[in-house]
């Protein structure tokens, strides 16, 4: 193990070691590469044995600094922002390719600042594959033990199925293990693809065996996210504003059931207020096996997600003890 802040760039392709840091979000956890100098081949393989949780270091997701100038979408990228300096190339732990990450932008937030790459002040316009995001810290809410939190605007998001399925709210079924019948869901896209289902309770999520993919249908071209969620109500905060809650446990594509998924938390917390008609809270906080975070439905269409980062380990890896999995 080492403990080299600022200085975990030490990525060849001839290097036989690589210096990574594990981060989370929400428990949501991450292996992230400092790839500023763009020289990292990073595998299928090579994700899905950093990833393995015996064999390797143990993730849901991997996540890549590297300069948006060095990969393929980064010019337009450059031409929509140009402070976009540093890009979040994300894996999923099967060594898939994914659009966005809710938690991992936070981690990558934090990782930045580690790196020393971002001062944490103002705000943080990196790269991804769904376009620009932007980070910047906000305060802890009260009653909340995190050290830190950040928020991302996440961008427009959007309903596949259009006006018929917010109308109908519903544009798929889906079938879940141990659940039996299929229920009706909503998809909603936050850069990435979510199929939302409202369950009866507390004892129906705890029911469903998220160890098998849900069943979607139709079967959607590039895979979804499945989150299956319980409203929970509202609250009114001390400010007199009306907060919505939902609880919610999630099926990502490309890893099984995490214990987070920040996109999954902002798919989850749209379809409800879809569900819930007109007069319903912008705010929901969405509790997640690994903790909470709030989601905001802004007025200019966009949708923030705030939460916490952490980051926890510096490790060396051995390469050549690395497994290809
Ligand atoms: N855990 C992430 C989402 C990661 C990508 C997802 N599995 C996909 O394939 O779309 C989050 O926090 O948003």
């Amino acid at each position: 193990m080492t403990s080299v802040p600022g200085a975990a760039h030490a990525v060849s392709p001839a290097a036989s070691s690589l210096a990574v840091v594990k981060g989370h979000g929400t428990q949501n956890d991450f292996v992230l590469l400092d790839d500023r100098d763009a020289v990292l081949d990073l595998t299928v393989a090579l994700v899905r044995s950093l990833a393995d949780r015996r064999a390797g270091l143990g993730a849901d997701g991997v996540i890549r600094v590297v300069p948006t100038a060095a990969i393929p979408e980064g010019a337009a990228l450059l031409d929509a922002e140009p402070a976009a300096r540093w890009f979040m190339d994300y894996r999923n732990g099967d060594g898939s390719l994914a659009e966005m990450c809710g938690n991992g932008v936070r981690v990558f937030a934090a990782y930045l600042e580690r790196l020393g790459l971002w001062d944490g002040a103002g705000e943080l316009a990196l790269g991804t594959r769904a376009g620009v995001r932007r980070v910047t810290r906000v305060p802890v809410p009260a009653g909340v033990a995190d050290e830190v939190w950040y928020a991302v605007d996440m961008g427009r998001w959007s309903l596949p199925g259009g006006e018929q399925s917010a109308q109908d709210g519903a544009d798929a079924h889906v079938t879940v293990s141990g659940l039996d019948v299929a229920r009706a869901a909503l998809r909603v896209d936050v850069g990435n693809p979510h199929t939302v289902l409202a369950l009866a309770g507390e004892v129906e999520l705890a029911a469903a065996d998220l160890t098998r993919a849900p069943v979607v249908d139709p079967v959607p071209p590039l895979g979804t996210n499945v989150e299956l969620v319980v409203p929970l109500g509202e609250d009114t905060g001390p400010d007199g504003a009306v907060v919505g809650r939902v609880r919610m446990r999630v099926h990502e594509r490309g890893v099984g059931e995490t214990r987070s998924c920040g996109t999954g938390a902002c798919a989850a917390a749209l379809a409800v207020r879809v569900w819930a008609g007109e007069g319903a809270p912008d705010v929901w906080l969405v509790e997640v096996p690994g903790g909470t975070v709030r989601v905001t439905a802004r007025q200019d269409g966009h949708v923030e997600l705030a939460g916490p980062a952490l980051l926890v380990a510096d490790a060396e890896i051995d390469l050549g003890a690395l497994t290809a999995v």
